[in-house]
């Protein structure tokens, strides 16, 4: 079962709490600190304690999960309302507040995703464009005086730094994006047989009972055990041993529907899910297989195998996977007794 605390919503919810708390540190910091670097207007204190207040509310909005779908969209239009009339007020593209607009695209990705970290861009730049244009008409409030070149120039690299900044958020965002893919896929398949491992089929297995659950549909499962492996390695080694079980493995998912489960269930066995499938179906399913991989041949040796194969099928009440398992894995053993490759059904 998936641990819920590490699911991306939570992550991105505990990173949005981390940097809302780092913008009030922040404003805060630019409150005390402001004064001994630059004397500007009241207002900008205003803003300030409005942003403050602003954030902190935004604050106990996330921390107690009151909006947890609109979380990114309010993060959005929160900047937004932040960043805005300090940069108008403060002169544009001169503004003081200037220099972290290219911080914003980064943060929009790390939060939310591609198309935040999109949209940003998109405001940020045809917000510094048009200020550039107008930069003239803007009322600088801190009554420093810049030449209209300057301010040109520096709405032209602001441009350059947002979009740049957005351009490598995305890049991040991909490639975290395709390392975490490959990760999870990793997590759930077996390195050998390339398989689902038990992971995987736990994964599917959940969501199986669940649709049989609610369909009323059969799930019926296969257990599957190479008879005898351990004379192959015994004999021809563990490489060759592992080359029969990648074939096993291959000839088997070559075998099933595409609404099948298959998986490697640990050395020598394998599982097989059939969603809407009664046992006596699965049986058939079973014989099929077994008799297909008696026919084949295996590795470079062309070794012969048989397999021997425990059904069971979900009881319609109080049924779980590990009930389940446990009797296709008797029924799997009756069939070892009975003397090997054959298909047993479980009671
Ligand atoms: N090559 C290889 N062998 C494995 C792997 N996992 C398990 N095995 C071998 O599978 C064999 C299983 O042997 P046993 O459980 O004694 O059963 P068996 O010889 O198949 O006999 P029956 O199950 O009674 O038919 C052991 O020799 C294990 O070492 C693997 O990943 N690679």
């Amino acid at each position: 079962m998936q641990n819920s605390n590490n699911t991306p919503n939570a992550l991105t919810h505990n990173l949005t709490l981390k940097v809302i708390k780092l913008t009030i540190a922040a404003i805060i910091a630019s409150v005390f600190f402001r004064p001994f670097f630059v004397t500007l207007p009241a207002i900008f204190t205003v803003l300030d304690l409005i942003n403050l207040t602003l954030v902190t509310i935004f604050y106990i909005i996330v921390r107690l999960n009151l909006a947890t779908k609109q979380e990114i969209t309010l993060s959005l239009l929160l900047a937004i309302v932040l960043i805005t009339p300090t940069f108008y007020l403060s002169g544009g593209v001169n503004s003081h507040v200037a220099f972290a607009l290219p911080l914003y695209p980064i943060f929009a990705a790390l939060i939310g995703g591609f198309r935040e970290s999109l949209l940003v861009t998109a405001f940020l730049s045809i917000s510094v464009i048009i200020t550039t244009i107008f930069n003239g008409l803007i009322p600088d409030l801190t009554g420093e005086i810049h030449s209209n070149e300057k301010s040109i120039a520096r709405g032209f690299w602001l441009t350059i730094s947002i979009v740049f900044s957005g351009v490598f958020g995305l890049f991040f965002l991909k490639k975290h994006t395709e390392f975490t893919d490959q990760l999870k896929d990793e997590n759930i398949h077996d390195p050998l047989t390339g398989l689902l491992n038990r992971r995987g089929l736990n994964r599917n297995f959940s969501l199986a009972l669940e649709t049989a659950e609610m369909s009323s549909t059969p799930l019926s499962l296969i257990l599957i055990d190479i008879d005898l492996f351990k004379k192959v390695n015994d004999m021809y080694g563990h490489d060759i041993g592992d080359i029969c079980l990648i074939e096993v493995g291959t000839v088997l998912s070559n075998n099933i529907r595409k609404t099948d489960t298959i998986a490697r269930f640990g050395g020598e066995e394998f599982i097989i899910l059939l969603p809407n499938t009664s046992q006596n179906e699965a049986a058939k399913i079973a014989d099929n297989l077994r008799n297909i991989i008696a026919q084949d041949k295996f590795s470079d040796f062309s070794l012969p195998l048989t397999i021997t194969l425990g059904l069971a099928e979900r009881h319609k009440q109080n049924d779980n996977a590990l009930n389940m398992i446990k009797r296709a894995d008797k029924a799997l053993y009756r069939g070892k007794d009975r003397g090997r490759n054959c298909v047993e059904l479980s009671e």
